[in-house]
């Protein structure tokens, strides 16, 4: 286009000097800049419509990959930073168009480059000219804190306090304002820390430190941009005949086209910089190794496994989450046995490493010190896969899957995916039936759909008002209720009959006493003698069933027998069932 310009320019020049226009060769080079205007709408049309097909091409690809990469991890490593995690498959579609417009500016430098130089009256010259602009800028702006790496944080307790007080706006605060009255203490304190904070400023550190101490590399790079100007100035002086308000115009839309190219590929450099980093991240995740390392005997082995379960050895265990900052392990040297086909009851107060110790004989994560032996080898040598085929883990922390609930119940047994009878009794064992029958859509809810709506100034738009109420409206259930259906999740893994060693960690802290009851009781049944572990702060009725009962304390057993010996012994597991039963013997005064 700035070809065809420039000919347009100098053909009505060369007519209008001659005093005869030759309007044939007008004509053409009118028609030739037309055509160039034509050729590029429909390029740039053309890029419009494959834009979308591309991107969900592109988006579909690596959003599998990741999806693929990140369910692969085991716990101890998704927690790593260094895993990719903070990827979005939507950066690297913004990476791969960035790129796509950096070989654009390629190649407009490239051919911007190749006219310039062909220009008659001082071609090269101008072009390096050009480029004096664009390489101070980057230099001088180099000086800006803000085109290195850097990192900011906020120190100002007032600025934290002004922060954390504007948070109570979220709805997830509102039942608890509204009841514990706090409202107005919270815009009180607000007006206090913003008084406080006074006239320091609270702008974006960019904006605060953008700004040059002095206008000299602005202005030396306004000047640098007027080189190309000042060359024809000079040039119309001590060449005349080659001057011509027509070469002017011409090479002043070259300098200016050349200039803005090159300005913007020195801005894309740092930007490039990070579209290589982020594709390395993206397969480094390929390369990412899972801490819990797999073992290579299948389980059960058939020399030494019992068919009543699992038979657990603890000796000197020790164990600290990764990355924790606490000054204690959470696991501290910790060493006993559980006999196959034993019912064991963990018991102690919050924190002792209840949960923690589940995680260990689930393998979830992997010991720091001492070692776990299942059956008599270590757990590290059994295959994960059949380790975890042979558990069943419940615990309060369990979710709800954002599918169907029959979809929700079947994934305890993927085997029997479509079993709706098996899923059914889950649901009657989990006491989830109950639930079920109230919701409109039964099994068939989805309790947490994904959101797609989006809608914008609905108001006064009835219709669209009433089709979007109806596509937020979901069935929402109380938490004792989504603790039953998480319970019907491992009902229906017991029906693979692959189960020997079973964990409930807390799963009925919103239950009922009746349905807690009842829960335990289908846990034990289902488990069918096989070794089971239950951790419970309400251990009345389970402690006559136990065949072993362990109390935690500050990472450590600090007691592990019977009901009737730790009893007998007066001791923790004493105190704790002590004030319990203390609490049943005050209410029936
Ligand atoms: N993911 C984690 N990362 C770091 N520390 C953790 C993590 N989970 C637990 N801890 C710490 O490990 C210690 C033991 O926690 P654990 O959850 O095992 O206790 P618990 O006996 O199950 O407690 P509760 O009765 O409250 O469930 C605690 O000090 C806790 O803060």
């Amino acid at each position: 286009m700035l070809y065809a310009s420039g000919l347009l320019l100098r053909t009505v020049e060369t007519g209008l000097i001659n005093g005869r226009p030759d309007s044939n060769a007008i004509f053409r080079a009118v028609m030739l800049r037309a055509m160039c205007g034509v050729f590029s709408s429909i390029l740039q049309w053309s890029i419009q419509r494959v834009a979308p097909a591309l991107q969900r091409q592109v988006m579909a690809h690596f959003t599998e990959y990741m999806l693929k990469e990140r369910l692969r991890l085991d716990l101890p490593t998704s927690a790593d930073k260094n895993t990719g995690s903070g990827l979005h498959v939507y950066y690297l579609w913004h990476n791969f168009q960035f790129l796509c417009g950096v070989f654009e500016r390629l190649f407009r430098l490239i051919s911007q480059v190749v006219f310039t130089i062909q220009q008659p009256s001082g071609g090269i010259t101008l072009t390096l000219l050009s480029l004096v602009s664009p390489i101070l800028s980057t230099k001088l702006l180099r000086q800006n804190p803000w085109s290195g790496p850097f990192l900011y944080y906020a120190s100002n307790l007032d600025y934290l306090r002004v922060g954390a007080l504007n948070m109570f706006v979220s709805e997830e605060y509102r039942e608890e304002i509204i009841a514990g009255n706090i409202g107005t203490w919270i815009v009180r304190e607000y007006e206090r820390a913003r008084k406080a904070l006074g006239k320091i400023s609270d702008a974006n550190p960019h904006a605060i430190y953008a700004t040059h101490p002095t206008p000299v590399p602005t202005m030396l790079i306004q000047l640098s941009g007027d080189l190309p100007t000042f060359y024809w100035a000079a040039s119309a002086l001590f060449e005349p005949r080659a001057f011509s308000i027509t070469s002017f115009a011409i090479l002043q839309q070259h300098a200016q086209a050349l200039r803005f190219t090159v300005s913007v590929l020195f801005n894309e450099v740092s930007g490039i910089q990070n579209c290589v980093t982020t594709v390395k991240d993206l397969y480094k995740m390929a390369d990412v190794k899972n801490k819990i390392v797999d073992g290579d005997q299948p389980y059960p082995n058939s020399a030494l496994s019992s068919d009543k379960g699992m038979a657990f050895e603890l000796r000197n265990v020790s164990f600290a989450y990764p990355g924790s900052t606490s000054k204690e392990n959470a696991i501290r040297d910790l060493s006993f046995k559980i006999p196959a086909g034993h019912l064991v009851v963990i018991v102690g107060p919050n924190g002792s490493g209840k949960s923690s110790l589940i995680k260990l004989l689930t393998r979830l994560y992997d010991v720091d010190s001492g070692e776990i032996l299942v059956d008599g080898i270590p757990i590290k040598q059994y295959r994960l896969a059949d380790l975890q085929r042979a558990q069943a883990l419940l615990t309060q922390d369990h979710k709800l899957y954002p599918l169907t609930l029959a979809e929700n119940i079947s994934l305890g047994n993927p085997d029997k995916f479509d079993d709706m009878d098996m899923v059914e009794k889950a649901a009657e064992a989990g006491g989830a039936s109950e639930v079920i029958r109230k919701l409109k859509d039964g099994l068939e809810t989805n309790l947490n759909p994904i959101q797609t709506a989006h809608a914008n100034e609905l108001e006064g738009h009835k219709k669209l008002e009433a089709i979007l109420k109806n596509l937020e409206s979901k069935a929402d259930v109380s938490g004792g209720e989504k603790q039953r259906l998480v319970a019907a999740r491992t009902f229906m893994r017991f029906s693979s009959g692959n189960i020997r060693f079973a964990v409930a960690d807390e799963p009925s802290s919103a239950l009922d006493p009746k349905a807690e009851h009842r829960l335990f009781q289908r846990l034990r049944e289902s488990g069918d003698g096989k070794t089971m572990i239950f951790v419970t702060h309400r251990f009345g009725h389970l402690t006559k069933y136990a065949n072993l009962i362990i109390c935690m304390k500050d990472g450590q057993a600090v007691e592990i027998g019977t009901h009737k010996e730790l009893m007998a012994r007066r001791g923790e597991y004493s105190e704790l069932y002590n004030v319990q039963a203390q609490a049943f013997a005050d209410s029936t005064m």
